[in-house]
């Protein structure tokens, strides 16, 4: 795993503001790199343009984030928890997909809205410590999916990722690619395809990146040429993160997935998803009802996904940039939870793998 934190917390002290400091992943692999935001605005607008990003990471930068809020020294009780209120609503409009984003501050709100008067002083410690709980039972998380997803890998030698689903993405050690760290630390090297997943190139710039610093043999291939390999017998398995699961297992996550799966259907290979539980949005009945986040044309239109990029389109062409599409849960050959595993996802199987973890 790469030794930088994707994100670090300094609580306030002395008058110096709390700060949330994140490698700012939109300038890697050429610069490792920090950003270091103290105000809410600044925190917002690294989730917005991906220096965070990543479903559980998304989360987590976000929890610290509420605690950048601030409220005069003579506001009473009440303004205090609106202004932690309005802090959580704010975070909440900057990316729609990821649902771990909802549930992190929905944690942060419970405890905003059960204080006490009396407890108000508090407040602030108590969000703090709350984000830093998130934090950390991500790391618990990932470290069991590692555990759960290596034994559906065990008789593969390669594999073929999409976008970045690692360490960069969560706490760390990942979602898809913990069974990869997993196997690597107990003595089993996998041969990794990237996807470089276009437009943003995650799969090329940062999955790659935190693959090669951990010593994990990675190959980056054009999001077109995964077909022509698995045809070529060079993919056992695919293996992916989740933005929302739906109750009946339709999967959302980083646009190019879908087709992926597809082919690994076509092709008789298995295709994993791995996710914590908080990844999974119950109230939704099918993937259908995902919201799916449409970011700035400019991304397509320019090389490097940035206005400063040589333009690869012209300018009289419409184009579209859907970030995420969703895989219908029948192409899911099964879902990795901290949990355990779920096989061939259906609306009963997930309820049945909640239930028996309740
Ligand atoms: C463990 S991360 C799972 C997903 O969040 C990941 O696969 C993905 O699609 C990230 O998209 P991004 O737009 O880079 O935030």
């Amino acid at each position: 795993m790469p030794d930088a934190e994707t994100i670090r917390y300094r609580a306030a002290d002395k008058g110096v503001p709390a700060a949330v400091d994140l490698l700012d992943q939109t300038r890697l692999p050429g610069e490792v790199s920090r950003l270091v935001c103290t105000e809410l605005s600044e925190l917002h607008d690294a989730i917005v343009r991906l220096v965070v990003r990543g479903a559980p990471a998304i989360g987590i930068a976000a929890a610290y984030g509420v605690t950048l809020a601030r409220a005069d020294a003579s506001a009473t009780p009440q303004q205090v928890r609106q202004s932690y209120r309005d802090a959580i609503d704010y975070l909440a409009t900057s990316r729609p997909t990821a649902v771990n984003l909802f549930w992190a501050l929905d944690r942060m709100r419970g405890l905003v809205d059960s204080v006490r008067d009396e407890a108000i002083s508090e407040l602030p410690g108590q969000l703090a410590a709350e984000a830093a709980r998130i934090h950390e039972e991500d790391r618990v998380m990932c470290r069991e999916m590692g555990r759960h997803g290596a034994e559906l890998l065990r008789g593969c030698e390669t594999v073929l990722t999409h976008c970045n689903a690692g360490s960069l993405a969560t706490s760390a050690y990942g979602t898809a690619l913990a069974p990869i760290y997993y196997l690597h630390e107990h003595g089993h090297s996998l041969q990794v395809f990237a996807d470089e997943t276009r437009p943003l190139l995650q799969g090329a710039r940062l999955t790659a990146w935190e693959l090669s610093q951990a010593g994990v043999p990675v190959t980056v291939c054009t999001d077109s040429m995964a077909g022509g390999l698995m045809r070529r017998g060079m993919v056992d398995a695919v293996i992916v993160g989740a933005d929302r699961i739906a109750a009946c297992g339709d999967v959302a996550n980083k646009i190019g997935t879908y087709p992926l799966a597809v082919l690994a259907r076509y092709h008789s290979i298995p295709f994993f998803v791995v996710a914590p539980t908080n990844t999974f949005d119950r109230e939704l009945e099918s993937g259908e009802l995902i919201p799916i986040e449409q970011r700035d044309e400019a991304e397509v239109r320019h090389a490097s996904g940035h206005v400063s990029g040589p333009m690869t389109v012209p300018q009289q062409a419409a184009v579209i940039n859907p970030a995420f599409d969703v895989t219908p849960a029948e192409l899911v050959t099964a879902i990795v939870t901290e949990q355990g595993v779920i096989e061939k996802p259906s609306a009963a199987k997930i309820q049945q793998h909640f239930a028996g973890n309740a």
